[in-house]
């Protein structure tokens, strides 16, 4: 989060320097103006504070205005983010079947038109006090400028100046309040703002990292082992693994079951680091992950997510991202595509390899192409498998939108493939995991049971059950 923050936040340095920078521009132009012109008017010392009440007042009002403005934002920003959901949801392709299916159109769009009004009704609040502002200096400038004019007038009458030095006054004018302006525009376009924006900048720059990384190099094939772990998402939340202990062997198949909520996907997220545990520890070959650097570690693992993402790229970077500084080598993405049996679904693609995937953007003028949810899943796990050096595999639900034969396939291919290296297989389909080398049977955060697939059984506990129950759906007097 903190480097996601650190991205967008980047900005915010350059665009308060190019902000600085033009007020500074503006600044020493109307300055060097307002200065020369100022001069002048030394001339008519009565008129030099009565000249610069209107900028003064100016520069003053739009402070006020703009700091203003700047801490009403806050006030709206939320309903603008959820303006923004609601409109990329409506124009979300992948979400458009159910969209349309459950009729959600118009609830979406009432929803963001709602949104819409509560930002516009907020922001129209928060420019009122700046247009009243405004318009009363417009009325200011005239009547001051006027004002200066029939004196010098009077004094040209009157003999104690002259027409020249009139003519000198009306230059005056126009040049201070026509200089100074470009300060309040600058003002106006982004003090507030640009600030305000700054000030968060430095807030995450001074944030700790929530996840200091180690030095250590991981090794290559070694054995992962939980130690009593703890862990939540939230200090105040529940607890969602509970002194789990657990190894995995280097080159073991590790079945991982439960049901829905158990903690399987946490486990897995620690193992990537995406979080650290609160209490205890996980070791890579004897090491504390948070050891190790972050980098090295994720590259040594190749995993296919229960949520995995189908990019809009081509069919080969789809593939080719698992190991990205080898991303244009077509041989391992054609092994890892071999592997996971989507080869030949790719091969039948109109541009085979080369073909985007994407029905949102055209590729020379030909509509999208895209997969099926099982072709998708073979290609997530070919993304995986491109990481040829990893020391382990996490495949959460790898192929649960797989037909039964492709499923078997798969398994049977990954087995041969994995060999040596750790892999871990979280699945609802007890059957897929059946030829593992230890089954570990998730409840509520801790681990219930363990075993290979046969001392499960016979132990007749939570797996057997389950097993049995899934076994008994297949079960038919003309399957022998
Ligand atoms: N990002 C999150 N923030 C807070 N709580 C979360 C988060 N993700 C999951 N949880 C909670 O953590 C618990 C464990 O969820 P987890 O996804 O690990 O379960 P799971 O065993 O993978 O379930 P499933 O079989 O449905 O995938 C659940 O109670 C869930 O509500």
């Amino acid at each position: 989060a903190v480097t996601l923050a650190l991205t967008v936040l980047a900005g915010a340095g350059p665009a308060v320097s190019a902000w600085l920078t033009g007020l500074l521009v503006d600044e020493l132009t109307s300055g060097a103006a307002s200065t020369g012109l100022a001069a002048v008017l030394v001339v008519w010392p009565p008129m030099v504070p009565l000249l610069l009440i209107c900028p003064a007042t100016a520069v003053l009002a739009r402070l006020a205005t703009a700091w203003r403005e700047a801490s009403t934002e806050e006030s709206w920003v939320a309903a603008d983010r959820r303006r923004l959901f609601y409109r990329s949801l409506l124009t979300d392709v992948r979400a458009a079947k159910e969209i349309r299916l459950f009729g959600l159109g118009n609830l979406l769009r009432a929803r963001m038109v709602d949104s819409l009004t509560a930002v516009s009704g907020a922001r129209l609040a928060a420019d009122r006090p700046r247009t009243l502002a405004q318009g009363a200096l417009a009325l200011l400038g005239p009547v001051v400028g006027g004002t200066g004019t029939v004196v010098v007038a009077v004094g040209v009458g009157s003999g104690r100046a002259s027409v020249g030095d009139l003519v000198l006054f009306l230059g005056t004018v126009a040049g201070v309040q026509g200089g100074v302006s470009g300060v309040v525009l600058q003002l106006g376009v982004g003090a507030g703002r640009a600030v305000r924006l700054f000030g968060r900048y430095l807030d995450v720059l001074a944030t700790p990292d929530d996840l200091p990384q180690g030095r250590e190099t991981p090794s290559g094939q070694a054995e992962i082992r939980f130690h009593d772990v703890w862990f939540r998402y939230r200090d105040d939340g529940p607890w969602v693994l509970r002194g789990v202990d657990l190894a995995i062997p280097a080159g073991a198949a590790v079945g991982l079951v439960g049901v829905n909520g158990a903690g399987k996907s946490a486990l897995v997220k620690l193992l990537c680091r995406f979080y650290d545990p609160q209490r205890g520890s996980i070791t890579w070959g004897g090491v504390d992950l948070r050891e190790l650097d972050l980098a090295a570690l994720r590259a040594r693992i190749g995993v296919v997510f229960q949520e995995f993402t189908a990019y809009d790229l081509t069919a080969a970077e789809n593939i080719g991202i698992g190991q990205v500084n080898a991303l244009g080598d077509r041989g391992r993405v054609t092994r890892a595509a071999i592997t996971a049996r989507v080869d030949d679904v790719v091969d039948a693609l109109p541009d085979g390899y080369d073909t985007l995937l994407s029905r949102t953007h055209a590729d020379g003028g030909r509509t999208g192409v895209t997969l099926s949810g099982g072709q998708w899943q073979r290609a997530a796990l070919a993304r995986c498998l491109t990481r040829d050096d990893a020391g382990l595999l996490v495949l959460d639900e790898p192929t649960s939108g797989l037909d039964a034969v492709g499923e078997h396939r798969v398994h049977e291919t990954l087995r041969r493939h994995a060999a040596g290296r750790a892999r871990l297989l979280v699945s609802h389909r007890l059957s897929a995991l059946r030829g593992a080398d230890l089954i570990v049977a998730l409840s509520g955060g801790r681990i219930a049971e363990r075993g290979r697939h046969d001392e499960l059984m016979d132990a007749g506990g939570e797996y057997a059950r389950l097993f049995r129950l899934q076994a008994g759906g297949y079960q038919d007097g003309r399957v022998r």
